[in-house]
């Protein structure tokens, strides 16, 4: 994947002011953008999926420019074949799991009828194994469940691109690891690019070729997860150390 993103937005509430103000290249097929709560990534990947626009620069995804303020060019989130996958899933609390499913496959604006399941979107139901819970309305199912389920409506369009935003954030330890490592095996079947955002260092160490820091609206740093791991286990080992000696 080629990602050209080159953005400035000026934010601004009656108590602060926050400079978004990314560049970033790269070829890389899985990329994360790893930051602190509140250092832009939200900001990023939203515009990038076009639910928010910068006030100048660009953004380029293999060689479709998405937007372009110079140019005029800003194409609307449908335009650009991305999926997005929510924080919280994003999924209709009144329509059952085959309606959320089927929800972007439809034509005009009635919701999807509980009986209609397009054959797009019957794949990813046998992949996600979620036939049993077709008739369930998000309420009644689980959390990996409804990251599934997200999962299945995301790719059933066919996208370009998955953005992720903290997928794992809202599942309890046992089923992030797992989750991880489905998403990972998923990443790598599909072969679909995908941009994560993410404050967890495991997510963009299993989930990305390529990890860029974040902070106050800026890439700061780039790094291999590799490069991350080994980071990280060297200050959890001199945390260890640091402990131990006020221990004493
Ligand atoms: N409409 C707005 N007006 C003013 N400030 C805003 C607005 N939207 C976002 N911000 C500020 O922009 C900053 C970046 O927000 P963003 O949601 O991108 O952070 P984040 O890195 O995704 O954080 P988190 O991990 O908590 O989701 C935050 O400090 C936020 O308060």
């Amino acid at each position: 994947m080629a990602v050209s993103i080159h953005i400035q937005r000026s934010l601004s509430s009656a108590t602060r002011q926050f400079e978004l103000n990314i560049q970033l290249d790269s070829q890389a097929q899985r990329i994360a953008l790893f930051g602190p709560s509140g250092s832009g990534k939200t900001l990023t990947i939203q515009a990038v999926s076009g639910l928010m626009t910068p006030d100048q620069g660009s953004i380029v995804v293999n060689d479709t420019l998405l937007f372009c303020s110079q140019k005029g060019v800003n194409l609307s989130p449908q335009q650009r074949h991305l999926a997005y996958l929510l924080q919280d899933y994003g999924l209709f609390p009144h329509l059952t799991v085959a309606q959320n499913i089927s929800f972007g496959l439809r034509k005009g604006w009635l919701n999807p009828s509980k009986k209609w399941v397009p054959a797009q979107a019957k794949k990813w139901i046998d992949a996600f194994e979620l036939t049993p819970i077709l008739g369930n309305y998000p309420g009644e199912i689980s959390g990996g469940q409804k990251q599934r389920t997200a999962l299945a409506r995301a790719l059933a369009v066919n996208p370009s691109m998955l953005l992720l935003d903290e997928p794992l954030a809202a599942l309890d330890i046992n089923l992030r690891v797992k989750m991880r490592q489905e998403l990972s095996a998923l990443q790598k079947r599909l072969g679909i690019p995908s941009i994560i955002i993410t404050h967890d260092p495991e997510d963009a160490i299993v989930l990305a070729d390529e990890v860029y820091r974040i902070a106050d609206g800026r890439i700061v740093g780039r790094c291999t997860p590799a490069e991350l791991n080994h980071e990280i286990q060297r200050s959890s080992e001199q945390l260890l150390v640091d402990l131990q000696k006020t221990s004493h």
